[in-house]
């Protein structure tokens, strides 16, 4: 399916469509199904929209947020990305949280328990919000990274998978466990979030070059859901 592409004057405005859109995805999902999953990128740019999200009043009881990707911290380390998603959705009362990461975030125990914890959460998300690192990557799905082609595989078997970045990134120099190409296209929909001319600039190469060991934003273009690019200045 082809992207669709959604321009904003400003981050702001992109937050508040961002959330709209989310609202009315979980306002459907309870309404169809009685329960309603996301899967929520951590990184700076989605976190306004999820602040807003937060202030709507749904039955938040019936909701799942799972972190795309977590770096391997203790839970409430600065760079943990589920510490920042709970702070951000502090007012939604009743919301489940899926940590992908054990709470002192040893790599190794946390790929694990990601594993297990996939083997339960094993139904279709019903939105996947994604942003982009300026260097393609998207969750953690770093280029250049050892077990990046098996995690960009769409007939992966597993979910969930250790990721170690190749260099660490300096922001966030840590092993990551990041949900895998073929679980996050297991959605409904698919929206990428970006701000600014430089990740506009990247994500144009992706479109272009579609070589995702190089640039693995270009592996969630092949979404068979559709994939919405959320962009502004
Ligand atoms: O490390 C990460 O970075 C990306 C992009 O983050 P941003 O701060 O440039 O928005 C993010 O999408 C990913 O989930 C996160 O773990």
């Amino acid at each position: 399916m082809a992207w669709i592409e959604h321009r904003y004057p400003d981050a702001a405005a992109l937050a508040a469509a961002l959330a709209a859109r989310l609202e009315d995805v979980l306002r459907e999902a309870i309404a169809s199904r009685g329960h309603a999953m996301l899967a929520l990128a951590g990184g700076r740019t989605p976190f306004p929209a999820y602040r807003a999200l937060a202030a709507r009043a749904l039955d938040w009881r019936k909701v799942v947020l799972m972190p795309t990707d977590e770096r391997c911290v203790p839970h409430d380390h600065p760079a943990c990305n589920l510490r920042e998603m709970r702070e951000a959705f502090a007012s939604a009362q009743g919301v489940r949280f899926a940590s992908l990461t054990v709470d002192d975030g040893d790599p190794g125990r946390s790929a694990v328990h990601a594993s297990t914890l996939l083997s339960q959460h094993a139904g279709t998300f019903d939105a996947v919000v994604l942003g982009m690192g300026n260097d393609a990557h998207t969750a953690s799905l770093f280029p250049g990274a050892a077990n990046l082609a098996a995690a960009l595989d769409p007939l992966a078997t597993f979910d969930a998978c250790r990721i170690d970045p190749r260099p660490l990134p300096p922001e966030a120099p840590f092993p990551r466990i990041t949900l895998t190409v073929a679980r996050l296209l297991r959605a409904r929909g698919v929206h990428l979030a970006l701000v600014g001319a430089g990740k506009r600039a990247v994500l144009r190469e992706a479109q272009a070059a579609r070589d995702p060991l190089r640039q693995p934003v270009a592996a969630i273009l092949d979404s068979p859901a559709a994939v919405h690019i959320h962009w502004s200045e």
